[in-house]
């Protein structure tokens, strides 16, 4: 079974009253990077490719705190902190606009246990322009039975 809005609510912070929506809690866009190295998945480990954050686009005197996105793959960080309770397993979907808007994201499961500012692929089929804050995603719980809990390399990953 899927929870409530409501439920998911208590495991993300920080959050303003729009983001709580009926079947989840929409979350917002901090960062956006752009990779710069091949990474690599062996079968025993894996390395992540160098990245660089993508400017801000204030000196060109554009919208403030916007990103200019051209076509292309980037990853992006959400704002908010994320803890997946235990007895759930999280999914991330793309808020609906951005999809409509030619944009994707592409993620993957949410553990158990787990707790961070997570990360997504940010797929750009058209140009857009995305505001910091803004809101991009939706985190659903499902109800899941597992045995021990996310004790990966990600866990507390990007908490000040
Ligand atoms: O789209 C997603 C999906 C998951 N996560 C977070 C939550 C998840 O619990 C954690 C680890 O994901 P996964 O288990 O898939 O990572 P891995 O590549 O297997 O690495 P490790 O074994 O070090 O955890 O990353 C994200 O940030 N974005």
């Amino acid at each position: 079974m899927f929870r409530s809005g409501a439920f998911v609510v208590d495991h993300v912070s920080p959050i303003e009253e729009n983001q709580l929506q009926p079947n989840g809690v929409d979350l917002t866009l901090d960062v956006v990077f752009e990779q710069l190295e091949p990474g690599r998945i062996g079968r025993d480990g894996k390395e992540i490719g160098d990245r660089v954050a993508r400017p801000l686009e204030e000196l060109e005197q554009k919208d403030p705190d916007t990103y200019y996105l051209p076509k292309g793959a980037y990853i992006a960080r959400y704002s908010e902190r994320i803890e997946i309770p235990e007895g759930h397993v999280g999914f991330v979907y793309p808020r609906s606009s951005l999809m409509r808007n030619s944009c994707m994201l592409n993620t993957a499961v949410w553990d158990a246990g787990y707790e961070g500012r997570g990360e997504g692929l940010l797929q750009v089929h058209h140009d857009i322009q995305i505001e910091r804050g803004a809101r991009i995603a939706q985190l659903v719980f499902a109800e899941a039975n597992h045995e021990d809990v996310y004790d990966g390399s990600y866990q507390g990953e990007n908490l000040e």
